[in-house]
């Protein structure tokens, strides 16, 4: 049987670990000690929003701190957050066989790439997780959204689709990846506006003017993909190029035509949000840094997405942090928009 090692025991981790272990699945998580104490201490649990609920006692799994377990696994799960990317590949360099594929389950367009350099002799393949997952008390990890994992059509060990598949987690194997990590940056363009708001997603995208500012910074993006030749794939009910206009609808028809993107736990927030909560490094620069990056190869402005990345850094000094209301998100957005338009 295929032994799986998740790189990086957090939210999405501890889901998919705990998922695929609960189905029988011979599971390592590396991770830090607090959350590898915690899974000790209480076993790890996995749930949904469709009423999945599994604990997996903690002798049923591999946790370690440890990279030298890394050489005794025939594939890895790498979700860790974009900053961090850099030092598991450096573990991964240092103790994985050689051909062992590699999953990057992580937000962004570049990981599965930086992978790639430092690990010469493994297939590094990009994966996309359209869900939302939290840490709850107890090690429980909860899936508050739907969707499907998407991977790269690289080859996989023989029986790993089927582990997915027996865990009720399918892999959904597509040859346009790129497209698809494009696809998803523009839905993580809510990620900053909804750490600035300080409340749940949906709250959050049940308010017009939030959805206003997100719409901005994806319009800007859009427009900075079109002219660089990206097409962004299609990774919710609605085509990409669509979103921005989906996200202007008034309130009342929003709720109404957008009933999926509202189907999100009651209390779900993006990752963005728990990293501020946790004096954590975002991943503003592998998001809306990415949008910065487009605009600065193409000699053109991106004072949206640039303002955005502003507020997030000052949130990241637990000082300087406040919660935004939508108008007033709004307001400084279209300002900075107005400003690099006169300039
Ligand atoms: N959470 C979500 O709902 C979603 C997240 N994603 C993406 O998935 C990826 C993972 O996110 P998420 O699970 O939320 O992140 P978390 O921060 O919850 O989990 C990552 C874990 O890896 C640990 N870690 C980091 N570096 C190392 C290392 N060198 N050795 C061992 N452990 C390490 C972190 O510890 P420490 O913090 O101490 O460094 C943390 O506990 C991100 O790219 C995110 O954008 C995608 C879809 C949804
Ligand atoms: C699932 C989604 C879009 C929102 O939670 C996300 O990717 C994140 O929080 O980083």
């Amino acid at each position: 049987m295929t032994r799986i090692a998740v790189f990086g025991a957090g939210s999405i981790g501890c889901y998919l670990g705990g998922c695929l272990a609960a189905a029988g699945v011979d599971v390592t998580l590396i991770g830090r000690d607090r959350i590898l104490q915690n899974i000790r201490t209480h076993g790890l649990t996995v749930s949904d929003y469709r009423g999945r609920f599994q604990r997996v006692p903690a002798d049923q799994l591999a946790l370690s701190t440890d990279y030298r377990l890394l050489s005794e696994v025939d594939l890895v799960l790498v979700t860790v957050k974009s900053a961090a990317t850099h030092q598991a590949g450096l573990a991964l360099a240092t103790h994985l066989k050689p051909g062992v594929p590699v999953i990057s389950f992580q937000n962004g367009v570049s990981n599965p790439e930086e992978l790639a350099a430092m690990l010469p002799e493994n297939p590094v393949l990009a994966g996309m997780v359209p869900f939302n997952v939290v840490e709850r008390e107890k090690a429980t990890f909860h899936q508050g959204s739907s969707g499907e994992l998407e991977v790269d059509e690289g080859r996989l060990p023989s029986d790993v689709e089927l582990s997915f598949e027996s865990a009720n987690l399918p892999l959904l194997r597509r040859p346009d990846m790129l497209a698809v990590r494009w696809g998803k940056l523009l839905l993580n363009l809510n990620n900053p506006v909804n750490a600035l708001s300080g409340i749940p997603l949906k709250e959050e995208l049940s308010q017009r003017a939030y959805r206003r500012c997100v719409a901005l910074a994806q319009r800007e993006a859009l427009q900075l993909m079109q002219m660089m030749g990206i097409r962004p794939a299609k990774v919710t009910a609605v085509p990409s190029d669509w979103l921005p206009a989906a996200l202007e609808l008034p309130d009342w028809l929003f709720t109404r035509a957008a009933k999926k993107m509202l189907a999100v736990d009651p209390l779900a927030r993006s990752s963005m949000w728990e990293d501020l909560q946790a004096g954590r490094r975002t991943e503003i620069d592998w998001i809306n840094g990415e949008v910065v990056n487009l605009a600065e190869r193409l000699n053109q402005k991106a004072p949206v997405n640039a303002r955005l990345i502003e507020l997030i850094r000052e949130a990241e000094r637990p000082e300087d942090r406040r919660d935004w209301s939508g108008e007033e998100l709004l307001q400084t957005l279209t300002a900075a928009r107005q400003q690099a338009a006169l300039s």
